[in-house]
């Protein structure tokens, strides 16, 4: 069975979710003559069966694995391999592996002869419900994570559940972050399914970790089909990753986005609620469903001014003024600008050990 949840917008497109979904490929990238397949090493065996599948002449592009991808260099390396290849406006890039490889074949594609088609294979939880999803693409620069990007919605998603039978559990685990994240940020039933049987969640066989694939595509489709520029709505999908992407710039990108997130996460929570906004039971749940699942929930105590440093170059601060996505009540996302900076220790307070 396939679920096909639709993303509206100027330039519509269809995720789909199911078992062996490469013959869907062909008919996403109709009219290209040639397709550029970017993957990493322990993807290699998926990116040979969609570079079959799709029924033109395929360049197949190895680069680094995880974030070491997600570089100005690599992304180079890509567009002289498509300049190499004679690769038109017509031709398709296919990123095939998690969000990080799938980012950066975005860009690849954004920002190659000003756009050309792009289709995301996602292969990682986190890929599925949220980085294939939305038409975000970018690559970290010294500055800071996604620095350097483009807005550039795919012709199609394809995530195919049998790809999560060899994803290692630690980064199933990350994925679930962001599953939780929309959880709060707009499906709460996505937390009773977890907190009734968190085996089931992180079970890549299970039709509850389906489920949940489902949920949180479509809260994120819901959310980009209508604010694909992030000039509001958008903001809401960042809860938790404005501390979140300061752990990975400080941590050098060697911890996983999904766990930086679920610190973020604790730490927003706790925003949320010493600003007179979230209710203690909301709050505490935080800390219980991420633990529940055994994601991460605290970061050294001594990191504080170095992340402090690293927020204010958030996307989300608008000149010298912080902002923050909260939670007014579960569900209710809201923003939270210019904190004093004794709120914003408190907060994290409850973060550091
Ligand atoms: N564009 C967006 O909207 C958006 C949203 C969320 C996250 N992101 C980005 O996504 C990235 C994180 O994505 P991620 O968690 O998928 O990490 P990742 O892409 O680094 O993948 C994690 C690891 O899992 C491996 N892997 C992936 N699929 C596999 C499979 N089926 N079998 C075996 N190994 C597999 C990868 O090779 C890698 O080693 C971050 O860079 C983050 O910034 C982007
Ligand atoms: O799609 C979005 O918008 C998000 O914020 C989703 C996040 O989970 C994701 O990590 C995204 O890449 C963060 O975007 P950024 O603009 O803060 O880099
Ligand atoms: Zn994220």
């Amino acid at each position: 069975m396939v679920t096909r949840i639709s993303v509206s917008g100027d330039r519509p497109y269809d995720v789909l979710v199911g078992r062996d979904l490469a013959g869907g490929l062909p008919s996403l990238i109709e009219g290209a003559a040639q397709a550029a397949v970017l993957f990493s090493a322990p993807l290699r065996a998926q990116a040979e069966r969609v570079a079959e599948a799709a029924g033109v002449p395929a360049l197949l592009i190895e680069v680094p694995d995880a974030e070491r991808g997600k570089t100005v260099d690599v992304a180079a390396m890509c567009w002289d391999r498509l300049g190499d290849n004679n690769f038109t406006r017509t031709d398709v890039v296919v990123g095939v592996g998690g969000g990080a490889v799938t980012d950066l074949a975005g860009y690849v594609a954004a920002s190659w002869l000003r756009g050309v088609r792009w289709v995301p294979c996602a292969t990682s939880l986190l890929g599925m419900v949220d980085a294939a999803v939305g038409g975000k693409t970018g690559i970290n620069i010294a500055a800071g994570k996604n620095l350097v990007g483009a807005f550039h919605p795919p012709a199609g998603v394809l995530c195919d559940l049998d790809a999560l039978r060899t994803l290692p559990a630690d980064d199933l685990l990350a994925g679930l972050a962001e599953v939780i994240k929309c959880g709060f940020i707009a499906d709460p039933v996505i937390l009773d399914l977890i907190e009734a049987d968190p085996a089931a969640a992180v079970d890549p066989g299970s039709p509850v970790l389906r489920e949940l694939v489902e949920r949180a595509v479509r809260v994120k489709a819901e959310v980009v089909g209508v604010d694909l520029k992030e000039s509001g709505l958008r903001e809401i999908l960042n809860y938790g990753h404005t501390l979140g992407h300061a752990i990975e710039k400080r941590e050098k990108y060697t911890w996983k986005h999904g766990h930086a997130v679920s610190v973020g996460l604790i730490f927003a929570a706790a925003l949320s609620h010493l600003s007179g906004r979230l209710p203690s039971s909301d709050h505490d749940r935080h800390r219980r469903v991420l633990s529940l699942v055994g994601l991460p929930t605290s970061y050294p105590k001594e990191a504080w001014p170095e992340l402090l440093s690293a927020m204010r170059v958030d996307k989300k601060t608008r000149a010298a003024t912080l902002r923050f996505v909260v939670l007014n009540a579960l569900a209710e996302p809201g923003i939270l600008a210019g904190p004093d900076e004794a709120l914003l220790e408190q907060a994290y307070a409850e973060v550091a050990r």
